[in-house]
Parts: structure tokens; C-alpha cells; sequence
């Protein structure tokens, strides 16, 4: 499978579980929305899926490559935005991205163009030249997710990245986002956020370390709210 597989993943931070048995696949070229409360267990998760953490408990795909067994192939293909920004604020956005670029070890045309490809997708060319510090909140966002891009990744995950953005940096970083996943990019954003999921999109409930659900939006939602069937679905017993 060339998507995201991840199979009886299990982690534990001592007595505390964090993960028990998930399993969820996303195919090539989707947008999958992981939607959980707070402390559902969404950055363990993330963490798990880039190394970070490690756990001999349950197995992950990405794109092919078995992260255990094959973790450079497997991390290869994947570009990560975390939820707090690590750009470089005193340098430019092209600066920022070719800093990455070399880590990838691309250099000279071949990162000139890669860099260009990338901010093109998240319409950010024309700030290319300005310093990190001067943008918004909202097209900083969008470099990092550009930089995310640069080494041609084919699964891009998302930790809660509209934290501390207004409702149209929001709804144009989803926008930016979903036309990646047009274009063949699979995706993995993690929200606690349901009017960040489209109804096409495929769904992941985490709640309590478990995946309660998982399926397209609207099958899930069967006409309801998403925002009804969610808080009903996670709700804790007094
Ligand atoms: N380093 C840690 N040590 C102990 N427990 C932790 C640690 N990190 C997270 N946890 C616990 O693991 C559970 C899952 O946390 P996690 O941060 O993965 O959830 P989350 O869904 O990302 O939450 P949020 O939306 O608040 O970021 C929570 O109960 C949390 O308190």
C-alpha cells in the first residue's frame, strides 16, 4: 500500500497509556482528518510516526516502507509540520527553505526548483523574500507546509495546524491543504477542530488511546453534524 498503515500501534508513558492497539490506513492521495479531544493521544501518534518515540508494539507503513525495519526509506517520504513553528524568524522564507533543502541534500538548480514548486502550491512565491518575522501567522503556517514539501514526500502530516490562526488564515490553509491532497499527496491532520473536516474527507476518531471510528465524514455522519456526532461519541460518563 503507497498510503499510511498503521497496525495495533500501542505506547505507554509509564502507567500512562497513550495508545492502545490503533490501527487506521489512509490510501495514497487522501486527506484523512484524525480528530480527537485533548489528550486523545494525536501528537503520541505523530510522534510514533516520525521516530520520536518508539514502541515494539504494532507496526507502521508509510508508503510502502516499514518504519521499523526501514526507517530512512520509510521517513523519506514523509514531510512533517509540528504544532509549534520552527521557522527560522530572522531569516527569509527562501532562506528557511533552502536551509531544509540542504538537509535533504539538495542544492544549487535542483533546490531552486524544488523551493519554487513548493511555495508555488501554498501561493507564497511572491513572499519568498521576506523575512520569517514579517509574515502573519497564516502564511507562516503556509511556508512551513511548503517546506514540508521540498523533498517530494509522498505523505504530509499535520499536528494541529491551524493552532492560533483566525477563521480565513484557517479556512485557506484547509483549502491549500485539500488541493495537495488533489494533486496525490496523502495527508494526516490532526485536529480537535470538526469544522476543519469535509464531508468527503476520511475520518479517524481517537478518544481515550482508542480509534472509536473510522470511515468517510459523511458515512460516519449519516446527515448529522459532525460537531454532534463527535462531542456525543467522546462524551465522558459523570
Ligand atoms: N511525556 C508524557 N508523560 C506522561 N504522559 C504524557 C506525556 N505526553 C502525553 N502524555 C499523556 O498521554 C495522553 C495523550 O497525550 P497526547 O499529547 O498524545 O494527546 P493529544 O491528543 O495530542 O492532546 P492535545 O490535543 O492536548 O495536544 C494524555 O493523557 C497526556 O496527558
Amino acid at each position: 500500500m503507497n498510503g499510511l498503515r498503521v497496525r495495533d500501534l500501542s505506547f505507554s508513558y509509564g502507567p500512562k497509556q497513550a495508545l492502545n492497539t490503533v490501527s487506521f490506513d489512509v490510501d495514497q492521495g487522501r486527506f484523512c482528518a484524525l480528530l480527537g479531544p485533548n489528550g486523545a493521544g494525536k501528537s503520541t501518534l505523530f510522534s510514533c510516526l516520525t521516530r520520536l518515540l518508539t514502541t515494539p508494539d504494532g507496526t507502521i507503513s508509510v508508503a510502502g516502507h516499514d518504519l521499523a525495519a526501514a526507517p530512512r526509506k520509510a521517513l523519506a517520504q514523509l514531510g512533517i509540520v509540528f504544532q509549534q513553528s520552527t521557522l527560522d524568524l530572522d531569516l527569509t522564507v527562501r532562506q528557511n527553505l533552502s536551509y531544509f533543502a540542504a538537509l535533504h541534500g539538495l542544492s544549487g538548480r535542483n533546490a531552486a526548483r524544488r523551493i519554487d514548486a513548493a511555495l508555488d502550491k501554498l501561493h507564497m512565491l511572491e513572499r519568498s523574500h521576506e523575512k520569517a518575522r514579517a509574515l502573519n501567522g497564516g502564511h507562516r503556517r503556509r511556508a512551513e507546509i511548503a517546506r514540508a514539501l521540498i523533498h517530494d514526500p509522498a505523505i504530509l502530516l499535520l499536528d494541529e495546524p491551524t493552532v492560533g490562526l483566525d477563521a480565513a488564515a484557517r479556512a485557506a490553509i484547509t483549502d491549500h491543504v485539500h488541493a495537495l491532497a488533489d494533486q496525490g499527496t496523502t495527508v494526516l491532520w490532526a485536529t480537535h477542530l470538526t469544522d476543519e473536516v469535509a464531508p468527503t474527507d476520511h475520518l479517524v476518531i481517537l478518544h481515550q488511546a482508542q480509534v472509536l471510528t473510522e470511515g468517510t465524514a459523511a458515512d460516519i455522519c449519516d446527515g448529522a453534524p459532525l460537531q454532534d456526532v463527535f462531542l456525543q461519541r467522546t462524551a465522558i460518563p459523570a
